[in-house]
């Protein structure tokens, strides 16, 4: 493997997860593999899991890290071709990207799309910019569209955690202040598809995500519907995707509460807001997974960096 971009780029989901559950036993196991190599993180937004835990992967494997702020430190770059850059971008990722690559072996990025513009969003021009202009291997760290070390990693939490040979598991939308990213239940999506298990999406009329990633997926508007014998409710925010980027309704009603969650597992990505996505006695319960899933990150980067590092 080359890039690490989507769930897409993982040739067997089972095979990865069980080796990455090998490498959470023994991580220090290849501490030679990236001897004499460097990964930069570029971070165009805040992170406190994938900041960490990819660090944490890469120091595992003996890899240099070097760590950008991007957004406050870099600058402004520019992505359009042919722009006359007389305004606010300071430098081309033509540029940025080739000298990028010359300080490091592996780059990975983290950039979040502006949901204000659909198509250039959708275009990815951060990560796409970088795999165009470089020949390193890129590896996303949530995208506009994506977050794909989240999703690994939280299908390391369910190999982990499920005791059923097809077990139900809910996305169930909630409540929250901000207009947030797709990106994290999209690649969730996309990683269900590739489990054996009964998968429902629950969400009000409206934010339905985009029906290229979801296809054929189970889409059940009743949150309590949904949400009967569940076995893990993996819950999340996002903004509208028909109406880009839009708070429709902040209802409460859509919280998860221990009530509701029943006796199935709860997860969530993390950062989370106690009280408004879901209540403090479900992240306070042994029912709650989101410590672990934070934790399997570390091994789901890990066991990608490996892969990339493998085939240098
Ligand atoms: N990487 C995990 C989630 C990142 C982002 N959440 C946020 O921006 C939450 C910020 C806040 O709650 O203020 C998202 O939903 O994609
Ligand atoms: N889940 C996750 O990606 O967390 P951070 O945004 O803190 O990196």
């Amino acid at each position: 493997m080359k890039h690490y971009l989507s769930i897409k780029d993982i040739d067997n989901l089972s095979e990865w997860v069980k080796e990455a559950r090998i490498l959470k036993s023994q991580p220090k196991a290849d501490k030679n593999l990236g001897a004499n190599k460097t990964i930069c993180l570029l971070f165009f937004n805040n992170s406190l899991r994938t900041r960490l835990s990819t660090q944490k992967a890469a120091m595992n494997l003996g890899l240099d890290v070097m760590v950008m702020n991007f957004g406050s430190e870099g600058w402004a770059l520019e992505y359009g071709d042919g722009t006359i850059m007389n305004q606010n971008t300071s430098e081309h990722i033509k540029e940025a990207a080739q000298v990028v690559s010359q300080y490091c072996d592996i780059v990975a990025i983290r950039a979040f799309p502006s949901l204000t513009d659909k198509e250039q969003d959708e275009a990815e021009v951060v990560l796409n910019g970088f795999k165009k202009y470089t020949s390193i291997p890129v590896v996303n760290m949530e995208s506009s569209v994506g977050h794909p070390l989240q999703a690994l990693a939280d299908a390391i939490t369910l190999d982990e955690q499920n005791t059923k040979a097809r077990p139900k598991v809910v996305l169930s939308w909630a409540p929250h202040p901000k207009a947030l990213p797709h990106a994290v239940a999209n690649s969730f999506v996309e990683m269900m598809g590739l489990q054996e298990a009964d998968f429902v999406i629950t969400h009000p009329e409206g934010y339905e995500l985009n029906e290229a990633i979801t296809q054929n997926a189970t889409i059940e508007y009743d949150q309590k519907k949904a949400l009967e014998n569940a076995d893990f409710v993996y819950v999340k925010n996002w903004s509208s995707y028909k109406d880009y980027g839009k708070i429709l309704i902040q209802d409460p009603n859509w919280m998860m509460t221990k009530e509701k969650l029943g006796s199935a597992k709860f997860m969530h990505c993390l950062p989370v807001r106690r009280n408004v996505v879901v209540e403090d006695a479900v992240l306070d319960s042994d029912q709650s997974l989101v410590i672990e899933q934070a934790n399997n990150r570390t091994y789901s980067a890990q066991i990608v960096l490996k892969k990339i590092l493998e085939s240098l």
